[in-house]
């Protein structure tokens, strides 16, 4: 970490700034670097920095305390500091990437509502009460956000005030397809926006990484005319999204006919699904970290259809 980084105004940046290391911790690393590295004898090394190191400290790297928005207290020895730190670049760094590589991924703006909604959800101890009421609450705001993905036509109305408005018109064939079991927590959402929407339903056996099988389907005769709500609040390996996408292909949808509607995305089912179906639009609410040994989400939210319906152990 450059010591002098937020001491110029250019270099503070718009998202964080890091101040780091106490004052004991930096003479004991001097102290140790000078003699042993450097050769020198422990009198020079703190006359060297009583003369000048502490005072320049005090006069230039201090005052930027102020612009710091985490400061570490015990520096470089504080690992929880240093790996929360760490997880969040990690985080952004991947989302960001992931944003760049694939133009038809989309994650819905990020706001202190929407990260509180996910740190309801995610936290093991929320009741099954409040783990619905806030999933219902993102699952809202997916919907709404994947729906403006759709084509749309202009359409002029007439105002009572007698003038004209021109907007736009929804559009009208559409069709909803949830992934049992989880997938059917997003249904109402999707029958709140959409009036009378039909929704069809994909139930996939999952086992492993590898081990997907199609159980069930019940799909509209029609659905090769309509544009395709995919509903499954997890997306992991991808290997159910792309067994439910594959299907819906062969059933005639085009894949740029399909929106893929999440809650949670881990990088590794965003490559899976972005690499085999290109054209198809993702959106959710956010990038994880990635996947477990057990190929679990992470941080993820445990298992959601479990929690949503109730059938955990508690
Ligand atoms: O991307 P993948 O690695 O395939 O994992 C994602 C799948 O896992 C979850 O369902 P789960 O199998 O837990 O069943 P459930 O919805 O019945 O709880 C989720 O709803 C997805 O369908």
């Amino acid at each position: 970490m450059t010591v002098l980084a937020i001491a110029l105004p250019d270099c503070r940046s718009s998202k964080f700034d890091i101040f780091s290391a106490d004052a004991d911790v930096r003479l004991a690393r001097r102290i140790r670097r000078d003699t042993v590295e450097k050769g020198r004898d422990i009198g020079t090394v703190l006359d060297q920095y009583s003369k000048f190191v502490k005072p320049a400290f005090d006069d230039f790297i201090l005052p930027t305390k102020k612009y710091a928005d985490i400061i570490i207290p015990r520096g470089g020895d504080n690992h929880v500091a240093i790996d929360l730190i760490v997880q969040h670049i990690r985080t952004k760094l991947g989302q960001h990437d992931l944003c760049k590589i694939y133009p038809n991924l989309y994650v819905i703006q990020s706001t202190f509502q929407i990260r509180g909604m996910h740190t309801l959800i995610r936290d093991s101890q929320t009741t099954k009460h409040d783990f619905v009421f806030y999933a219902d609450r993102l699952i809202r705001l997916v919907v709404e956000h994947g729906l403006g993905h759709l084509p749309f036509t202009e359409k002029q109305v007439i105002t009572p005030t007698g003038s004209v408005y021109t907007g736009v018109d929804f559009c009208k064939r559409l069709c909803g397809v949830s992934v049992i079991r989880s997938g059917e927590s997003m249904e109402n959402a999707l029958r709140a926006c959409c009036k009378g929407i039909k929704i069809g339903k994909i139930l996939i056996h999952r086992e492993g990484d590898n081990g997907q099988q199609l159980i069930y389907e019940k799909l509209p005769t029609d659905i090769s005319d309509r544009h395709v709500l995919l509903l499954d609040p997890i997306l992991g390996t991808g290997n159910s999204a792309v067994q439910a996408i594959s299907l819906l292909i062969k059933k005639g949808v085009p894949e740029s006919n399909i929106i893929f509607l999440n809650l949670i995305s881990a990088p590794q089912g965003v490559h899976v699904v972005c690499k085999h179906f290109p054209r198809i639009k993702i959106v959710t609410s956010e990038i994880e970290v990635g996947l477990n040994e057990d190929y679990r989400v992470i941080p993820g939210m445990g298992e959601f259809g479990d929690r949503y319906f109730g059938t955990d152990d508690e």
